[in-house]
C-alpha cells in the first residue's frame, strides 16, 4: 500500500489526473514478466469469488496496455459456459456491449487521443446490456479504503454505474488492480459510487 502521494484534501480533477499519472507511469516500468505472473494470480483469485462462480452473465473488459491482465479470466468464464459481456466505446465515453466469443472475436480499435483497445467484433447489444449482468469487472487505476475507485478520466463506467442505479440493478461491482494501487484515499467526485470489492494478485479485498 501507499507508494503514491493521494492524501490531498478536496477531491478535484487535478488531484485524480496527478494519481492517474503517477500509477501509469509505475504500470510503464512493470517487467513484462511480472506482468504475465500476476495476470496468472489475478484470474485465480478472481475465480475463487462467489460472485463470479455464480454469475450467469458478466459485464468484464480486455486489459490492454499496462493494466492486469484479464485475457485468462476472461478465457475461463467463457470456457465455463459463463456470458461475458465486453465493452465497446462509443463517440461520447458511454459503454455500448457485446458478448465475447473467444480470442478471435476481438479487433484492434484505435480511438482517438486513447490508448488502443481490443474491443468485442459481435452484434452490440447496446447500453443497457449491461443491466443484465450479475457482477460487472471494472478496470482502473486505485481503490480507496471506501471502495472508490479512479478510473482513467473518460467517465465510461461512472455512465455505466449510474445506469445501474437509475434502473434499481445491483450487481456486485468489483474492480482489478495491482495490490499496490489500493491506496488510502483517492478523490472523490459528487458522481463517484463505490465498488464492492477489488480483486488483486494477492487477494481480495471487500468494501463495507
Ligand atoms: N481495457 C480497457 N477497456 C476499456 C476501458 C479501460 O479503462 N480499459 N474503459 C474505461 O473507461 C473504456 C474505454 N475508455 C477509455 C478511456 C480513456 C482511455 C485512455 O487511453 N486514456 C488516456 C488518457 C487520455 C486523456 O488524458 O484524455 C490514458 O489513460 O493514457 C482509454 C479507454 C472501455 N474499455
Ligand atoms: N453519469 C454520467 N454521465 C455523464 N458524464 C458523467 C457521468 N458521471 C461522470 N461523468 C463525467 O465523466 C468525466 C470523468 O469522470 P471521472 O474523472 O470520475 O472518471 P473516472 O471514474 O476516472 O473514469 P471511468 O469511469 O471511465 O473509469 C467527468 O467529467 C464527469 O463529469
Amino acid at each position: 500500500m501507499c507508494e503514491f502521494a493521494m492524501d490531498q484534501p478536496g477531491s478535484d480533477k487535478g488531484s485524480k489526473r496527478t494519481l492517474r499519472g503517477e500509477i501509469l507511469a509505475v504500470r510503464g516500468r512493470l517487467p513484462e514478466g511480472d506482468a504475465q505472473e500476476a495476470a496468472a494470480r489475478l484470474a485465480r483469485r478472481a475465480l475463487e469469488l462467489p460472485e463470479l462462480a455464480a454469475a450467469r452473465t458478466v459485464a468484464a473488459y480486455v486489459s490492454v496496455g499496462g493494466e492486469p491482465g484479464t485475457r485468462a479470466l476472461l478465457d475461463t468464464l467463457h470456457a465455463r459456459g459463463t456470458r461475458v459481456l465486453l465493452p465497446v466505446l462509443l463517440p461520447d465515453n458511454d459503454l455500448d456491449w457485446a458478448a465475447y466469443a473467444g480470442p478471435d472475436s476481438l479487433a484492434r480499435v484505435q480511438h482517438r487521443g486513447k490508448i488502443a483497445l481490443l474491443e468485442p467484433t459481435g452484434p452490440r447489444l447496446g447500453p443497457e446490456a449491461v443491466l443484465e449482468a450479475d457482477t460487472v469487472l471494472l478496470p482502473g487505476l486505485a481503490v480507496d479504503e471506501r471502495g472508490m475507485r479512479l478510473g482513467r478520466g473518460g467517465g465510461s463506467y461512472d455512465r455505466v454505474l449510474a445506469r445501474l442505479e437509475r434502473a434499481g440493478a445491483d450487481p456486485a461491482l468489483v474492480v482489478l488492480l495491482y495490490d499496490t494501487e489500493v491506496v488510502v484515499r483517492v478523490p472523490r467526485e459528487a458522481h463517484d459510487r463505490p465498488v464492492r470489492a477489488v480483486v488483486t494478485p494477492s487477494g481480495v479485498r471487500r468494501f463495507g
